[in-house]
């Protein structure tokens, strides 16, 4: 289990970090969200051991982490550094190499993600020469080459196609289901409530939530009822408790706090109910209430 624990950092006068906890489990895909500035990068820094933080720990398995634990890990940096003349195939076969492996492991290794990320037909080509969704593909396979015992990717989606986009969730998702722990920041959060287990919001440098995907739609989720009622009687919301948004026959009632049996009495009465329940909310939506 990695550990993030109690995290703080300044820039100067500028505080990124203000106490920021989370865990992320073996086996446990975890999307890390929050709006620009908001210091995820820097958070990631700090994990890999890139940046020192003022104060706060970063453990694995409940004890700190040490240089040799983070040459298992698999990082993908926010500044990509990739040598522009040095070929695909050669570029990530070396750093398959400078995390250990022998020639012949990452020979092989690099062949396989290659083809994974649909970059075989570019394996010759030098890494400059290619697009900048494709050298994302190349930077990609150099974090996930020597195998990792832990995944920290800091925006890996971004800027890939819908193809490519998926060959790195299915990737990702063999990791997780191998036990690897698998952190990555985005802010495609149609992606992250897709594939993750976990989410942790944060804000301004703190933790604003962090839980299952699942614990939180449903914390949330006794926020937004909705009644569709058919041929009702007009008016038949007025004196109800909440805040009401009528749009033909579906009625959303928000903060309704505990008057839901009386709303269905009310609507019971004014005519044919067909929908009566409580809506999940998007994690675009907890987002957007995480960070207001
Ligand atoms: N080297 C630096 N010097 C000064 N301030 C910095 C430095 N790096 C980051 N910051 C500031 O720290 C805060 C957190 O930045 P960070 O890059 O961690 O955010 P982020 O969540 O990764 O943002 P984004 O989604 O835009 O990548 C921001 O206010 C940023 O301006």
């Amino acid at each position: 289990m990695i550990e993030i624990d109690d995290l703080h950092k300044r820039y100067g006068d500028k505080t990124a970090l203000a106490g920021v906890s989370f865990a992320v489990k073996p086996g446990e895909m975890f999307g890390f969200v929050g709006a620009n500035g908001a210091g995820k990068t820097t958070t990631m820094r700090i994990l890999m051991g890139v940046l020192a933080a003022d104060s706060g720990q970063v453990r694995r398995d409940g004890r700190p982490l040490t240089f040799e634990d983070r040459r298992k890990f698999g990082y993908m940096p926010e500044e990509r550094g990739l040598y522009q003349k040095m070929k695909v195939s050669e570029q990530v076969q070396y750093f398959g190499r400078l995390n250990g492996m022998s020639a012949a492991q990452a020979a092989k290794a690099t062949a396989d993600l290659l083809e994974r990320l649909s970059l075989t037909g570019r394996a010759g080509d030098e890494v400059g020469a290619l697009s900048l969704g494709n050298q994302q593909r190349v930077q990609l396979a150099v974090a996930l080459v020597h195998d990792p015992e832990v995944l920290v990717l800091d925006e890996p989606f971004s800027g890939l196609d819908p193809i490519a986009v998926d060959a790195l969730a299915e990737v990702l998702v063999e990791r997780r289901t191998a036990g690897v722990p698998v952190l990555f920041s985005s802010h495609q959060l149609d992606l992250v409530e897709r594939l993750c287990d976990s989410v942790g919001i944060i804000s301004a440098g703190r933790m604003v939530a962090s839980d299952t995907v699942e614990e939180l739609r449903a914390r949330e989720g006794r926020r937004l009822l909705k009644v569709v009622v058919r041929d009702a009687a007009p008016g038949w919301t007025a004196g109800l408790g909440g805040n009401i948004t009528e749009k033909g026959d579906e009625v959303l009632f928000t903060d309704v706090n505990g008057s839901d049996q009386e709303i269905l009495r009310a609507a019971t009465k004014a005519g044919t109910v067909e929908h009566f329940g409580w809506e999940r909310p998007t994690l675009t939506e907890i987002f957007r209430e995480a960070v207001a």
